[in-house]
């Protein structure tokens, strides 16, 4: 029998993620929810409901949730981690609010959230600090006693999400013609975000030279690209490229597409490509849609042979990683020393967001930071 972990004074984990339709009918509705209040132009909805309605109308992202899910909940049965683990999402059923009001009913009064996005960011960090206090204001109004929730913090430089990716990277170089597989470069993509949201991505001593967002997926991608040449010996040529943009034209966001990159590569005359989704958690419809059918496609187009390489998903190593930023932040709430584990040049990531950190364009309450109202 191993020593049981201990999580206290967490007596929860909820997993909190974006949410995605079903189903045919759940699509409109779902982008209803996604898009309130966002200026996102009727053309981009149209377009990105085709992509679902492609896929039969279901994201895949909630089953790679319920399998995240299950696989955590099998690694803290595993290493004795006595830690119930919940799931809400912002833009569909389970919701949020009904899974914070679950929590509370079950008697939950310490919450550690782990949200699907390992970056910082306004989409990606700070409305999810916004939903939870939408969420707590809702339950609040209704009379319940609040529960107190922290947010782990962002595990972009955990070996554990960083290894199943390099794994990743080397599963699909083995794959490409072996004639091309020595010259191919790695397209590392994420989310296009506007570059006003880049900039002012992460704490506010950071932004103004790129923001954090930027910062941290070129860590990332240099430990990546770094392993992959430890393993083959061969040095592949790398780039930051983005994908799934959306906004009005005239807005700047983060370039360049990866289709545009892929063609520059093209011209250039690199025979092979690794498309290498760093930005995701899982293969989400951003993933299927942007990356394995149009980039894909638009690869065929040029002749170019590309693979894309997998996410981290439900990997064993990335729930052991959840497990032990779990067990380390109940540590450092205990007043006890931590060595926090990160690779890369960035350092392990801020516990709680500071004030200022990841701005929103209107200002909003965000709960689990230093500006949050509530305790
Ligand atoms: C940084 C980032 C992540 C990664 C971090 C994280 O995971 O949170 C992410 C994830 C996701 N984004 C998703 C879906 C959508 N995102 C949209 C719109 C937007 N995303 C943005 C950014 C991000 N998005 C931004 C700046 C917008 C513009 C409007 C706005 O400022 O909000 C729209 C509206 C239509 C469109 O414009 O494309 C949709 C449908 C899904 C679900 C996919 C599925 O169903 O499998 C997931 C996981
Ligand atoms: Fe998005």
């Amino acid at each position: 029998m191993r020593d049981a972990l201990d999580a206290t004074p967490y007596d929860a984990l909820l997993l909190l993620s974006f949410g995605g339709p079903e189903g045919p009918d759940e699509v409109v509705p779902f982008l209803e929810n996604v898009t309130r209040g966002r200026g996102i132009p009727k053309e981009r909805l149209k377009e990105v409901g085709q992509h679902y309605f492609l896929f039969g109308g279901v994201s895949p992202i909630n089953d790679q949730n319920r399998a995240l899910l299950d696989a955590l909940r099998k690694d803290f049965a595993e290493h004795a981690l006595d830690l119930p683990v919940y799931w809400g999402n912002r833009n569909w059923g389970p919701y949020l609010t009904d899974t914070l009001r679950e929590m509370v009913a079950d008697g939950r009064r310490r919450i550690l959230v782990l949200a699907t996005s390992a970056y910082a960011s306004y989409s990606g960090c700070r409305q999810y600090r916004e939903d939870l206090a939408g969420a707590l204001a809702t339950l609040a109004g209704e009379g319940l006693e609040l529960p107190r929730i922290d947010k782990l913090r962002h595990y972009f430089n955990h070996p554990g999400f960083v290894e199943p990716m390099a794994e990743g990277v080397l599963k699909s170089l083995a794959e490409l013609p072996e004639e091309v597989r020595a010259s191919a470069h790695i397209a590392f993509t994420t989310h296009s975000i506007p570059t006003s949201a880049a900039n002012t991505s992460g704490p506010v001593e950071g932004h103004g030279d790129g923001g954090a967002y930027v910062r941290q997926h070129l860590d990332v991608a240099r430990l990546v690209a770094d392993a992959v040449r430890e393993r083959t010996g061969t040095e592949h040529p790398w780039q930051l490229v983005y994908q799934s943009r959306s906004g009005a034209p005239h807005i700047p966001w983060l370039e360049p597409d990866i289709c545009d990159h892929l063609e520059e590569l093209h011209t250039a005359g690199v025979p092979a490509v690794v498309m290498a989704p760093i930005g995701f958690v899982s293969d989400h419809m951003e993933v299927l849609y942007d990356l394995d059918t149009e980039a894909t496609a638009k690869a065929a187009e040029l002749g170019l042979p590309v693979r894309r390489s997998a996410t981290v998903g439900a990997d064993p190593r990335f729930t052991a990683a959840i497990r032990d930023l779990v067990v380390e932040r109940a540590a450092t709430e205990n007043g006890r020393d931590v060595s926090p584990c990160a690779l890369g040049a960035l350092g392990p990531s801020h516990d709680l967001c500071p004030a200022g950190c990841c701005p929103a364009r209107v200002p909003k309450p965000a709960a689990a930071g230093a500006d949050s109202p509530y305790v």
